[in-house]
């Protein structure tokens, strides 16, 4: 008899859902690796910031079945909430999915929640931990309050399922130095208040750092790279020693590089300015997130959307550019050099790689390049036709960089939250003790 399980891994990103669907056996009592679950399913719903919504659905065992669904148009989905249910219902009814009879096949189901708090590692859904987290929603205002409601899908639809949370802070909360998390406020205040710098994508670079020192045929213990996650959220992150030591997100994932519909870092005087009533509750709060009028312009209603009218980051390089577009592709360009110089430094130059990953780092050749064009005096340096043909190239890293045996490398990780959500649930023993 069969001991696999299967692990549904949800991926509430700011513009997206993301699922994936694997098979596991019970982690390895002797071997400390676990075992890698295997890929059965992957779908998508994407554009939930720039409608209509784009549904995607493949079984990878099997490309032919009518099932897979390349890209279709869902005008009636809003919200990642609505994402999940279409997909919750288009898994239901397909009946060429052999694995999957009714939801109760579904052992675990591994949610992405982007602020975690003081949380460091993965911990099971039930009444304590998800109070916990609906504390902590004001805090990741575009992120935790749809995930949650994801999250209160699952217990409603697949009540069999034991849900665990994988958070996007826990890579940073214990390697990041104390006078990098924290910030030149009243200390006692900030205390009291868990005010500090939580970093985030950590579900992300913990799977990059993971698959580049594999490239590079290191162990992670021995690997620093510079990694950026650029999509509608971006950030970049140093990592040393296959740790996080700094990140530029914050507090929230407001900090740091612009994003979609997001400012990134700007003056903080700068709300006052921009409107008198900052300090009011925004009229989109909902009961669950109270969030005032300045966060919700900040969030929201800036990033390069709020400077070219769209979220879609391949229209900056289209045949008919928005106006404003190269202004924000250099703005784009100009704050990521900052991270880059800045982190360079804390690495003391003993950096392995430049890693791009995330929808737009893994897409826009255009990016890549000016990018790379402005660190070349830091020894990075561009392989143009391998950045700009890397479609027909296979695997998870790719080499872009031009190859010298002293130059730190430039990368490409198509990185998987949902892949490294499901390896740590593969190989967690105490998850699986409990079923
Ligand atoms: N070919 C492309 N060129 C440039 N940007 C792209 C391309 N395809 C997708 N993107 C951008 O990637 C971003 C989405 O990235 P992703 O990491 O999937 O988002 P999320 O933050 O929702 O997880 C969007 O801003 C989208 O415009
Ligand atoms: C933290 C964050 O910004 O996530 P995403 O890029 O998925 O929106
Ligand atoms: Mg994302």
């Amino acid at each position: 008899m069969s001991t696999a399980k299967l692990i549904l891994a949800i991926n509430a990103g700011s513009s997206s859902v993301k699922l994936s669907l694997y098979s596991s056996t019970p982690p390895d009592s002797e071997r400390k690796t676990g075992n890698a679950p295997c890929l059965i399913l992957q779908s998508s719903v994407s554009n939930l910031t720039s409608p209509p919504a784009v549904f995607s659905y493949t079984h990878t065992e099997n490309s032919s079945t009518s099932s897979n669904v390349k890209s279709k148009e869902l005008p009636d989905v809003k919200s990642q909430d609505d994402a999940f249910k279409h997909f919750l219902e288009y898994l239901s009814k397909d009946s060429d999915l052999k694995q999957v009879n009714s939801g109760e096949d579904i052992t675990f189901a591994c949610h992405r929640i982007v602020h975690g708090g003081d949380y460091e590692r993965p911990v099971v859904i039930n009444e304590k931990s998800l109070n916990y987290l609906k504390e902590l929603t004001d805090l990741a205002p575009l992120h935790n309050s749809p995930a949650l409601s994801l999250v209160q899908t699952t217990l409603k639809q697949l009540p069999k399922t034991t849900n665990i949370a994988y958070f996007d802070t826990s890579f940073h909360t214990l390697s990041m130095p104390e006078h990098i998390k924290t910030y030149p406020v009243n200390l006692e205040h900030a205390r009291r208040n868990k005010i500090r710098k939580y970093g985030f994508h950590g579900i992300s670079y913990s799977f990059i750092v993971t698959e580049v020192a594999e490239y590079l045929k290191k162990s992670v213990e021995e690997t620093s790279i510079i990694a950026l996650h650029l999509g509608s959220g971006a950030s970049a992150c140093a990592i040393r020693n296959g740790k996080s030591l700094d990140n530029s997100m914050g507090l929230t994932p407001l900090e740091g590089l612009p994003g979609a519909t997001r400012s990134g870092t700007v003056d903080p005087s700068l709300v006052f300015h921009y409107t008198s009533n900052a300090g009011r509750i925004s009229h989109s709060g909902t009961e669950d997130m109270q969030i005032s009028k300045a966060e919700e312009i900040l969030n929201k209603k800036s990033g390069w959307s709020s400077i070219i009218g769209t979220t879609d980051f391949s229209k900056l390089k289209s045949d008919s550019p928005p106006p404003h577009s190269e202004l924000v592709f250099d703005l784009f360009v100009d704050r990521i050099h900052n991270y880059i110089g800045a982190y360079f430094v804390k690495l003391r130059g003993k950096v392995d790689a430049l890693v791009f990953a995330g929808g737009i780092g893994e897409k826009s050749f255009e990016l890549r390049e000016a990018v790379v064009d402005g660190v070349q005096c830091l020894g990075f340096s561009l392989n143009k036709r391998a950045n700009e043909n890397i479609e027909k190239e296979n695997g998870i890293v790719l080499n872009i960089g031009e190859e010298s045996a002293r130059a730190p490398k430039v990368l490409i990780c198509s990185t998987d939250e949902q892949f490294e959500m499901a390896r740590e649930c593969a190989r967690d023993k105490e998850f699986w003790s409990k079923l």
